[in-house]
């Protein structure tokens, strides 16, 4: 079987089709975002069908006892880049290993940024739905948007009305590939409005990124390092502001993708306390790591921490976790972008050929859990909203996915706060042999993962086949939208009426 692979772990590679059964979760205490309780669930042909206490069930049902845990919807991530090819080469991770590895970890649905090949959104869109058949467990998509002409507002159009895309990143970075200019920003901005679909940025100034590299180049600085000292915080606070500023004045809301600095997340909490609809979404590695990595004088540890915008200096870190724990961030991902050392390599003598990108699909849980929850930072109800509620509220498929209610998707993890992981690059899932958090310890364990109704990861072991994950639709006008009309007419009728002139008569 071609999806076989040696000494990861799966215990049912290339194993029997995807067969739901009926599991009940016994004695927990069933956390949502909005509450919790103890109570069983039991679930029935992938979606939750009871949650109450003291279930009564026949023997054919698996019971699981989860006294003393919790039981909690399963993490959804809300970016990722699985088989994603980029910089000269192709993400490590695909959409079979990465997803093993988002299961493993208690992450039970991902959003995947679709590639456009040569500008055209339709044209990735069915390259993404090749690479997506060996998925293991459910999946959207986002669209970034590269170029702009005719063909590709209409396929805009098409994407959200006939392929369940309901958000498009516009990157603000990366020259000369994935960069796009303002002009075209504001063009997919009032496009994206018109659609009730979500724009994304990846807020970097990418001219200031080309003209620090440039620098660090003439000063004879080729190594990792070289890489955060070329893209300051200013740069990411710049185009955070300059994106923020245009979606204000096309009045249409706006999602800011990983958010590393303070600069960025100011500017997101002044237009917040304005009134302007602005998500702000941190990743795993810009809220527990810092730039201390980059400076490793080993050129395989250092290139692992390359990613962009770059891993700050330490306190942005600790700024970025006050901000989800004060509302000013919304949710947490990971932008799992995974390279290999060999492919990490391709940059050894200039570190502006390093693939830029880290891991964390299968750390992200474990990792918010120790870092927020244990310190005090959060509650659990907000554990799950960060990590889970959040994201399906903001693309619009919440309560089927990010909540333990009737009727919602069986995803489920069952978490034990009084046992511990341990992170290493040995026994990880991912196909990468390097992991940015590689021997980092924490509490709290994912010790269950149940993906639509089956037991996919228990006792540390992985029960999973290729195929069996599906393709969730988004649909448009999600909360951020309502009330955006109403905004529009009162700008209008707040504007004075024109200055009538005279005609200059001859
Ligand atoms: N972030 C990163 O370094 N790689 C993935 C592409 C992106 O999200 O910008
Ligand atoms: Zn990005
Ligand atoms: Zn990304």
């Amino acid at each position: 079987n071609q999806f076989c692979e040696a000494g990861i772990g799966y215990t049912e590679c290339g194993a029997s089709p995807y067969s739901p059964s009926k599991i009940l979760i016994k004695g927990g205490t069933v956390v949502n975002a909005h509450h919790q309780e103890i109570a069983d669930v039991y679930v029935e042909d992938g979606i939750i069908v009871a949650v109450k206490p003291n279930i009564k069930v026949g023997d054919e049902v698996t019971v699981l006892d989860a006294t003393g845990k919790f039981v909690m919807p399963g993490g959804i991530d809300p970016h990722t880049h699985l088989a994603m090819e980029f910089m000269g080469t192709e993400t490590i991770d695909d959409f079979f290993s990465g997803q093993a590895a988002a299961l493993a970890g208690g992450t039970t649905m991902h959003i995947d940024f679709v590639i456009p090949v040569n500008g055209s959104p339709s044209a990735g869109f069915d390259a993404y739905v090749e690479k997506a058949k060996k998925s293991c467990m459910d999946y959207g998509f986002h669209m970034a948007i590269t170029k702009w002409d005719e063909a590709v507002s209409r396929e805009m159009e098409i994407m959200v009305k006939e392929k369940g895309i309901n958000s498009f990143k516009f990157f603000l970075a990366y020259k000369g590939s994935l960069m796009i200019s303002d002009e075209l920003l504001l063009e997919g901005l009032k496009k994206c409005k018109s659609l009730g679909a979500l724009a994304m940025v990846h807020a970097e100034n990418g001219d200031a990124v080309f003209e620090g590299q440039k620098r660090m180049i003439e000063l004879g600085i080729t190594g990792p390092e070289g890489h955060a000292l070329s893209r300051p915080p200013v740069l990411e606070g710049e185009a955070t502001s300059r994106a923020i500023r245009l979606a204000g004045f096309v009045n249409t809301p706006l999602y800011i993708v990983h958010v590393m600095s303070i600069d960025a997340m100011d500017e997101i909490a002044d237009a917040r306390k304005s009134g302007q609809r602005v998500i702000g979404e941190p990743v795993a590695s810009g809220l527990v790591l810092d730039d201390s990595g980059l400076w490793d004088p080993e050129f395989k540890t250092a290139s692992k921490f390359v990613m962009s915008p770059p891993i700050r200096a330490p306190g942005h870190g600790k700024a970025l976790q006050g901000g989800l724990s004060t509302g000013i961030l919304q949710l947490v991902g990971t932008d799992h972008c995974a390279f290999n050392s060999t492919q990490k390599a391709f940059g050894i003598d200039d570190f502006r050929k390093i693939p830029n990108g880290v891991n964390g699909i299968e750390e992200r849980m474990h990792l918010v859990w120790d870092t927020m929850v244990e310190s005090g930072q959060i509650s659990i109800s907000d554990y799950v909203r960060l990590t889970s509620t959040e994201c399906a509220r903001i693309f619009n498929i919440y309560p089927r996915k990010g909540a333990i209610l009737v009727g919602s998707d069986a995803d489920i993890i069952i978490l034990n706060p009084n046992s511990s992981f341990e992170i290493s690059a040995t026994s990880h899932h991912s196909r990468s042999d390097t992991n940015v958090y590689d021997g980092r310890k924490g509490k709290g364990k994912v010790e269950v993962t149940i993906s639509r109704g089956r037991v996919v990861w228990e006792n540390g072991q992985l029960n999973i086949a290729p195929g069996t994950g599906k393709y969730i639709e988004m649909p448009p006008f999600g909360y951020l939208f309502d009330g955006i009309g109403k905004a529009d007419s009162n700008y209008l009728s707040s504007l004075r009426a024109p200055v009538k002139r005279f005609k200059a008569t001859t």
